[in-house]
C-alpha cells in the first residue's frame, strides 16, 4: 500500500491560502522567487496583472512539495509494493499508451520522443490515464436533459475509484496497469490525479467564470495539476540549488499557460458546447459580453480584449520558463 500518500483535505478557496502564506515564510519567499522577474512581459502588462493578483494554489503545492520530499528519502521499495506484471503485458500496456498519446496530443507526443526511454512510457501512461477520464467524460455531454449531471458525476466517481486502485497496486485494465508500473518507478502523488478528476467535475456544473480568480481555479485543476504530476517524472536536476517548492510552481504555471492558450484557441469549439471560460468582468470592460462571443462577433473591442488576454497566458509561460532550466539535464529540452 502506498501510505505516504493518503490524502488529506481538498484544496483550500484563495482566502485560506492568504493565511497560510503569511505563517509559511518560505512559501511566501518562493512565491516571492518566481514572480518577480517575469521577463518578457511589459511594465504595464504586468502591473495590470498585478493589479488583478496571482490567484494562489501554493497550499496544494507546498503540501505536494512537502509529501514529495519525504517520498524521495524513500526506497523505492516503501514508497509502493511493486505489482508483478508479466513482461509482454507490460510492453503492450505501455504500447497502448504510446499510441493514444500519438494520435491525440500530436504535438505533445513529439516533446515526448526527445526524453528518456523511461520517462517517455511513464508521460505516455499518464496522458493516456487522463485522456480516458476527459474522454468518457465528454461522451456524456452528449445525454441531453437533467441526467447529464448524474450521469457525469457517476462516471467521474468511478475514476476516482479507479485511480485509487492504480495507487494500491490493483489496476482494473491495461492502461491503469501501465500507470501502476509508472507509480511504482517514479514517486508519484495521487493529489493532482484527484485535482484533475475535481476539475472535470467543475466543468460539468460551471459554464460561466465571473473573474479570472475563479478561471484560474479551473486551470489549475485541469492543466496546473499536469505541471505537477509532470516534475516528478522529470526529475529535478541535482545540482539545482532552486527549492523545490519554486520548481513545483514553474511547472504549475506552465500548465496555466497552456490552459490559457487552450482556451482562446478554442473559443469557438467551446461556445458551440455553450461553455464560455473568458472571465466575464473582463469582457465588460471591453463592452463585451456572453451573448458576443455565441455571437462569433469580431469587432476592435475584441481583438483588445484578446490581445490582454495573450498577455496573461505569455506571463505564466515566462513564469515557466525558468523552473525548466533547474529539471535533470535530459529533461529540460523535451519540456
Ligand atoms: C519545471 C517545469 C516547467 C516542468 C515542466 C512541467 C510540464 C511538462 C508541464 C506540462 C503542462 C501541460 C502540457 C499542461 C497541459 C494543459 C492542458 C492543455 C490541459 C487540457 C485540459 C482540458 O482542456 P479542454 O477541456 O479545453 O480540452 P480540449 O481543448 O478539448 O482538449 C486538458 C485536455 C487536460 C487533459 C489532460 C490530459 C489528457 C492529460 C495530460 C497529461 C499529460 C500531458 C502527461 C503529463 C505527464 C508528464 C510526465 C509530462
Ligand atoms: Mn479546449
Amino acid at each position: 500500500m502506498c501510505s505516504t500518500f493518503s490524502l488529506s483535505s481538498m484544496p483550500c478557496n484563495g482566502a485560506d491560502n492568504g493565511k497560510f502564506l503569511r505563517s509559511k515564510s518560505s512559501v511566501t519567499r518562493a512565491r516571492a522567487e518566481v514572480i518577480a522577474a517575469p521577463k518578457g512581459s511589459s511594465q504595464r502588462g504586468f502591473s495590470r496583472l498585478l493589479k488583478h493578483g496571482i490567484p494562489h494554489t501554493d497550499l496544494q503545492v507546498h503540501e505536494i512539495v512537502e509529501r514529495q520530499s519525504q517520498a524521495n528519502s524513500l526506497s523505492k521499495q516503501d514508497i509502493c509494493r511493486k505489482p508483478e506484471f508479466h513482461p509482454a503485458f507490460l510492453e503492450e500496456a505501455y504500447e497502448r499508451c504510446r499510441n493514444i498519446c500519438a494520435e491525440y496530443a500530436k504535438t505533445f507526443y513529439l516533446g515526448t520522443r526527445l526524453m528518456t526511454e523511461e520517462r517517455q512510457k511513464a508521460t505516455w501512461a499518464i496522458y493516456a490515464e487522463m485522456f480516458s477520464a476527459v474522454w468518457c467524460r465528454r461522451t456524456d455531454e452528449l445525454v441531453d436533459g437533467p441526467n447529464a449531471v448524474l450521469m457525469s458525476t457517476a462516471v467521474l466517481d468511478r475514476w476516482e475509484e479507479r485511480l485509487q486502485d492504480i495507487f494500491d497496486g490493483r489496476p482494473y485494465d491495461m492502461l491503469d496497469a501501465a500507470l501502476t508500473d509508472t507509480i511504482s518507478k517514479f514517486p508519484l502523488d495521487i493529489k493532482p490525479f484527484r485535482g484533475m478528476i475535481e476539475g472535470m467535475r467543475m466543468d460539468t456544473t460551471r459554464f460561466r467564470y465571473d473573474n479570472f480568480q475563479e478561471l484560474y481555479l479551473y486551470c489549475y485543476y485541469v492543466a496546473g495539476t499536469v505541471g505537477l504530476m509532470s516534475v516528478p517524472v522529470m526529475e529535478i536536476a541535482a545540482e539545482s540549488e532552486a527549492s523545490a517548492q519554486s520548481i513545483y510552481n514553474a511547472a504549475l504555471y506552465l500548465g496555466i499557460g497552456n490552459q490559457l492558450t487552450n482556451i482562446l484557441r478554442d473559443v469557438g469549439e467551446d461556445a458551440l458546447r455553450g461553455r464560455v471560460y473568458l472571465p466575464q468582468d473582463e469582457l465588460a470592460q471591453f463592452g463585451l459580453c456572453g451573448q458576443d462571443v455565441f455571437a462569433r462577433k469580431v469587432t476592435d473591442g475584441w481583438r483588445e480584449f484578446m490581445k490582454e488576454q495573450i498577455t496573461r497566458a505569455r506571463f505564466y509561460f515566462d513564469l515557466a520558463e525558468e523552473g525548466a532550466s533547474k529539471l535533470e539535464k535530459a529533461s529540460r529540452w523535451p519540456v
